[in-house]
């Protein structure tokens, strides 16, 4: 049986001059219309309002006078309509409405009563309410990045966000950045850390990385762990992040807050919202290159990066002007890939179920601490080797993708592997192997369509913890790394014949797109390090069962 809510108040109150129920629970503020027919009536709008007090954003206390009405800062507002009785205190409550498409949007409703005193019991009462939520952030440390997507960035921040941040009574320190690795740096070295509850990034995947990489960087170094060592356990980073989407892509803010919008992901820092993170770390002769938490694509992903970043002053239409080249061009690249498969955990990448908001798998699997419950060491990876827990693949690939998250987006609704999960600690490798173009676009399209993408011959999927690749000239030159000599000339080999692909020679080596950075090695380690991070999230929200029909903005 349901346990009655406990009430901290209960009056009759007005809301648009129409007598209501209202009343505050620790978890509840509900408004209803009080009626005096008790007959139903099917046309009348639902006169039943309530809002979970989590999602409350602040409260602001009016005073009705002589036409007008005082607000909290001390300005006069002139009042259309007097609502009822000559002098009236209102309050006005700021709560999350949700809209189409996990939207949302800051909605308010006024109340109004003749007593003074229980308008500021009301207004105080909610007010404990609030600050009794301990995960609001209240002082914020924000990037702008005026470059990203269409140079928006400032003014979406200006417009969009910092008025709701005020309201909210969040304080933040700005900085707009000046150079690409601006904020990273600071991060790393001279951000005051401990004064701040979170970093918001106002930007796309590139600026994200730059945050991710500063606060990993600066929280091993201050816990002692070492970033360059490939078997190292990593510390998680203790401060949340917020993405405020002002990028060209957005990935990593579409596949956790299930669409880009900056009002939105303003609301979910403002709740105070957690959701916990994969982080792949990516080395090579074990010497630490980047983080990657959304894709890791060999073959035709990194060669659309390396395309598109010559075409910046497109605009975010770059990847596809860069995308159909790609396809056009064709190439595929050799090599060897192992991987570590994840074992132990629930679920797999054909999965018909999708992380959403509190996943069950990324709970259970987040709990597992890999390092010690799926049967190795990362000290001992030769051993597991030995074990034959490694797999081995050679082949010739057009792609070779590692999706850490969905990696959802406007042009990919679904992802490039719908069923990956945010945070349960394993990346999902697709292989897709040499094929015509024709088998390729079906391939591509399927990211765009409800096929489901796996089910194709020349197309693999594995749930992994860990995988190596090496380019197949890295082995003929006797296992050993190309010296750097060799390796700028075949560069520049590659160079001509993507630029030349009626030439019909295949370049020995595409990039990596390590969450829409260039990664000019192609060899690569990469590990999978469970929730080393979180967002300012919930993940994707399941749609309500039953909509709110008298909220115009749902429907
Ligand atoms: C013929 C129909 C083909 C349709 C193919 C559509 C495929 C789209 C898949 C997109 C996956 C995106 C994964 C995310 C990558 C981002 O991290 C990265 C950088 O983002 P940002 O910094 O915000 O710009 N974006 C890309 O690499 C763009 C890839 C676009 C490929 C067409
Ligand atoms: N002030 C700046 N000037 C130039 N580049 C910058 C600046 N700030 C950040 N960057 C870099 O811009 C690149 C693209 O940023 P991002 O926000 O991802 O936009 P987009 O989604 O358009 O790629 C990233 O590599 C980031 O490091
Ligand atoms: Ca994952």
């Amino acid at each position: 049986m349901e346990r009655p809510r406990r009430l901290l108040l209960l009056s009759e109150l007005r809301v648009r001059n129409a007598a209501h129920d209202v009343s505050l629970s620790r978890s509840l503020l509900t408004w209803k219309r009080r009626t005096s027919s008790p007959v139903y009536h099917p046309f009348r709008p639902s006169v039943y309002h309530s809002v979970s007090v989590s999602e409350i954003i602040s409260v602001r206390e009016e005073e009705e006078e002589y036409g007008s009405r005082r607000r909290d800062d001390g300005s006069w507002k002139k009042i259309k309509e007097r609502e009822g009785k000559d002098c009236r205190q209102t309050f006005t409550v700021l709560y999350v409405e949700r809209c189409r498409q996990h939207r949302w949007r800051c909605a308010e409703v006024t109340f109004s009563c003749s007593d003074e005193a229980l308008c500021q019991r009301w207004v105080s009462s909610i007010r404990e309410q609030l600050a009794a939520i301990t995960s609001r952030p209240k002082h914020l440390l924000v990037y702008i990045n005026p470059y990203g997507g269409k140079r928006q960035g400032k003014s979406i921040y200006e417009q969009k966000v910092s008025p709701l941040f005020a309201e909210a009574g969040i304080s933040t320190d700005v900085i707009v950045t000046e150079h690409a690795n601006h904020a990273r740096d600071h991060l790393r070295t001279g951000a005051e850390l401990k004064k701040f509850d979170g970093v918001v990034c106002v930007g796309g995947d590139g600026m994200f990385s730059e945050i991710v990489h500063g606060l990993i960087w600066r929280t091993q170094v201050d816990g002692s762990a070492d970033p360059n060592c490939p078997d190292e356990t990593l510390l998680p980073c203790s401060l949340r992040i917020g993405i405020i989407p002002a990028g060209s892509t957005d990935c990593i803010c579409f596949a956790t807050v299930g669409t880009n919008d900056p009002v939105t992901s303003a609301l979910h820092i403002i709740v105070g919202d957690s959701q916990p993170m994969d982080v792949c770390s990516v080395h090579h002769n074990n010497t630490f290159l980047r983080y990657s938490v959304s894709l890791l694509g060999y073959g035709f992903y990194g060669d659309v990066l390396t395309d598109s970043e010559r075409k910046r002053w497109m605009g975010p239409a770059r990847y596809d002007l860069s995308g159909l080249k790609m396809f056009l061009t064709h190439h595929y690249y050799e090599g060897t890939v192992s991987y570590l498969p994840a074992r132990g955990i629930v679920g797999t990448p054909r999965d018909a179920t999708r992380c959403r908001s509190g996943c069950v798998v990324c709970q259970h699997n987040g709990q597992l601490r890999p390092e010690t419950s799926d049967g190795y060491e990362m000290d001992d990876a030769s051993e597991s080797e030995s074990d034959g827990e490694w797999k081995t693949i050679r082949g010739k690939f057009l792609a070779i993708n590692a999706a850490s998250m969905s990696c959802a987006c406007p042009r990919s609704p679904k992802g490039l592997s719908p069923a990956a999960h945010l945070a349960d600690g394993t990346t999902d490798l697709i292989l897709v192997r040499k094929c015509s173009r024709f088998n390729f676009l079906r391939h591509l399209l399927r990211h765009t369509s409800k096929d489901d993408q796996f089910d194709l011959t020349f197309v693999e999927v594995h749930r992994v913890r860990r995988f190596r690749f090496t380019p197949r000239h890295c082995q003929s030159d006797s296992d050993l790394e190309l010296d750097l000599q060799e390796y700028g000339k075949r560069q520049i080999f590659s160079q001509i014949c993507r630029d030349h692909p009626a030439c019909g020679c295949a370049p020995a080596y595409s990039s990596w797109n390590c969450d829409g950075e260039i990664l000019t090695h192609a060899a690569i380690d990469v590990r999978a390090h469970c929730q080393l991070i979180k967002l300012f999230a919930r993940g994707i929200e399941e749609p309500a069962v039953f909509e709110d029909l008298t909220n115009p903005c749902a429907i």
